[in-house]
């Protein structure tokens, strides 16, 4: 049994009002299990996080828009997000996980499901690293589509992907930024590599994980001068989520409305959190909808 924490059984409403519109751009789905059973190779089992739980917080927070990630436990079975982005109205968007040898008519139907993008991990805990043949393979496939990636790995491991990532032909959108310990402070080599990374185009992040970065624990604190750095510094290329239901916290277990209230310190001003929230989701999973 995983000794993860379930995720907070009662969120408080935050004291931030968001903007209309806004967009969790990064939660993810956990069964129910009896009826999306989990991955038989997963590295962790989760308790189940319907889409009913996910819908009854976004509204909240106060949240009208998500992208769901398709979590790892559920492998590259992206049925149960693709279950809860046809009951959002098309309100909800995806990124799914796929194998190297998915077909064309199987991107093709997850794109008709609202899926905008791929994930690839790499993160011990997660299990095997993405296979780089792999990622390479199926950026050609899903580059057509219009569609982004969704990259996920520890802080340590960007001194070696940095390379190859520069070489992948797509935008690329980087998880909980980049996983990196706040104790070490901004001028760790890690960040110095992301905030380099960054200055291409291609790359995009997400300013949440606090919980993940943070070693001081709630209310999250020491994460934020990253994510205001990174907000401050590249506004039209950042996202934000709740990461709900937050797989394999061990400790500090987030209360999703104070993560909310985060974002008082991560984007102050008015128009920086609405590109956070509105705009640059809009501009990435609703494109059909700039003006
Ligand atoms: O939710 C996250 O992004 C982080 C984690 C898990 C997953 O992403 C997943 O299972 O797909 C983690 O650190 O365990």
């Amino acid at each position: 049994m995983s000794d993860a924490l379930p995720y907070h059984p009662s969120p408080k409403k935050p004291d931030v009002v968001l903007p209309a519109g806004a967009c969790d751009a990064h939660c993810h789905i956990f069964g129910p299990a009896a009826e999306f059973p989990f991955a038989p190779e997963r590295n962790y089992t989760p308790v189940d996080a319907p889409k009913a739980k996910l819908f009854a917080l976004h509204c909240l927070l106060g949240i009208e828009r998500a992208v769901i990630v398709q979590a790892s436990c559920h492998g590259t079975d992206n049925t149960a997000m693709i279950d809860a982005i046809a009951a959002a109205a098309g309100r909800y968007r995806g990124i799914a996980m796929v194998k190297q040898d998915v077909t064309d008519a199987e991107l093709a139907a997850l794109h008709e499901g609202g899926v905008r993008g791929v994930r690839f991990n790499f993160v011990t805990h997660l299990g095997q690293d993405a296979d780089l043949d792999a990622v390479r393979t199926v950026i050609g496939k899903v580059k057509p589509l219009g569609w982004h990636a969704v990259i996920h790995f520890e802080a340590d491991r960007l001194e070696k992907l940095a390379p190859i990532l520069k070489e992948l032909p797509i935008t690329m959108v980087i998880d909980h930024m980049g996983r990196v310990d706040a104790s070490l402070g901004v001028d760790q080599p890690a960040f110095r590599m992301l905030v380099d990374l960054m200055e291409d185009e291609r790359f995009w992040v997400k300013v949440c994980g606090s919980e993940r970065v943070s070693r001081a624990g709630p209310p999250f604190h020491d994460a934020v001068p990253f994510a205001r750095m990174l907000v401050d510094l590249f506004p039209d290329r950042v996202l934000w989520g709740t990461d709900w239901p937050h797989p394999n916290i061990k400790k500090h277990m987030p209360d999703d409305g104070a993560l909310v209230d985060l974002l008082a310190l991560i984007a102050p001003e008015e128009d920086k959190l609405r590109r956070l929230l509105v705009d640059n989701p809009t501009r990435l999973y609703w494109p059909e909808e700039r003006t």
